[in-house]
């Protein structure tokens, strides 16, 4: 079987152990670490295809959850997948609905066959298993699928963790066995385990008998301290085969990429860039900005003076309050466009940094600047 996706390791940071590399997919091949900004309806929020492009984006994720339910993954496969659907040429990556599951219906019910639960739309019965995810990602036609996995609340106890990552390795031996695909669509298993060490040990050790094409961290950024999540990274990611791509899934703030390439993650995606450019909140080089504050009424400079962004040559702090204030689309296009741009250009310094084996001396000198309190 030739797998689509192939990893090719460039080198390691000596100061950090950050490791740059590139990620080759059936859509293209693209630099690690890497941002992926989300599409979870099959589109970046007010962002067009041109334009993500522009910034540098390679990969983006859309989800199956979403996709299933609006417009129908059959709808999608008639289009000709989603490439051919929203007009993107370049890498995709879907969620396999398994974190949608848990954070969006009330009502859910956790079988061995899979989750019944109900759909947060209409409030219909649903069933979502395995199989099923991975026939719905087959028929989307992502690059990069996910299997179908719990990702536990947060906290759980150890004996709730350890049942739930031992049904989860059942269910991504099933999505291996229920793939359709293999050959153009590279599945990632997901590791669970929560902070328990013993569990993230299973559940790797589980996943990595299963030779997967990638692997992403699961069960993070789901409400932990910061500490915490860069604890379980550092005796995680070593335990993931060094030349397959490793994904850490719903991250993050900048401070939060910087310190999970620094424990050798490949790729990253979260909602936060279009999410917080929605209410007006941008990400500069000095910090965050929210723009509706009264004392950018009269300020005419540019959201963050060190950003080449098209947003930031082009349009004032004074302008975009404005907009935000009456709620003029072009606002949330605005704000959208430049955290966007700036977690990507933000992954490209961090790549940079790699080359020049000085990862750390670049964190310190970005959390200086940022106003990250110190380690
Ligand atoms: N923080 C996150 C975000 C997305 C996730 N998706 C899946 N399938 N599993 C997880 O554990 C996730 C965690
Ligand atoms: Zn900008």
């Amino acid at each position: 079987m030739t797998t689509p996706i192939r990893f090719e390791l460039i080198k390691t940071c000596r100061q950090t152990g950050a490791r740059l590399g590139i990620l080759h997919t059936p859509h293209g091949s693209f630099e690690t670490p890497m941002f992926m900004p989300v599409g979870t309806l099959a589109t970046v929020k007010t962002l067009s295809p041109e334009e993500l492009k522009q910034m540098g984006a390679g990969v983006i994720l859309s989800n199956t959850y979403h996709l299933w339910l609006r417009p129908g993954h059959d709808i999608v496969a008639e289009a000709g997948g989603l490439h051919a659907f929203m007009n993107w040429d370049r890498g995709i990556l879907t969620d396999s609905g398994g974190f949608q599951v848990f954070s969006l219906s009330e009502f859910r019910r956790i079988e061995e066959e899979g989750v019944y639960f109900r759909n947060h739309l209409n409030g219909d019965k649903l069933f979502l298993s395995p199989e099923k995810a991975t026939e719905i990602q087959n028929a989307l036609g992502a690059d990069i699928i996910m299997a179908f996995d719990e990702c536990p609340p947060y906290p759980a106890t150890y004996e709730y963790m350890k049942q739930s990552v031992e049904r989860t390795s059942r269910w991504a031996e099933r999505c291996l066995k229920a793939h359709r695909r293999p050959n153009e669509q590279g599945l990632f298993g997901i590791v669970q385990g929560g902070e328990y060490e013993e569990l993230r040990r299973q559940s790797a050790r589980d996943l990595v008998s299963l030779d997967f094409p990638g692997y992403a961290v699961g069960g993070l950024s789901v409400g932990e301290p910061k500490d915490v999540m860069n604890r379980v990274l550092e005796f995680t990611t070593p335990l993931l085969p060094a030349d397959k791509p490793r994904y850490l899934m719903g991250v993050g703030s900048p401070d939060s990429l910087i310190d999970g390439a620094i424990r050798g993650i490949d790729m990253f995606d979260c909602v936060l860039p279009t999410r917080i450019g929605r209410n007006g909140t941008v990400m500069t080089s000095e910090g965050r900005v929210v723009i509706k504050n009264a004392q950018y009424a009269r300020d005419f400079s540019p959201l963050d003076p060190n950003c080449d962004c098209y947003t930031c040559r082009n349009y004032t702090r004074a302008y975009i309050r404005h907009l935000i204030k009456c709620d003029e689309t072009f606002g949330i296009r605005l704000t959208s466009y430049h955290n966007v741009y700036f977690l990507i250009k933000l992954m490209k310094q961090v790549r940079q940094a790699i080359r020049e084996d000085r990862l750390a001396d670049f964190r310190e000198e970005f959390f200086e600047r940022y106003g990250f309190n110190k380690p």
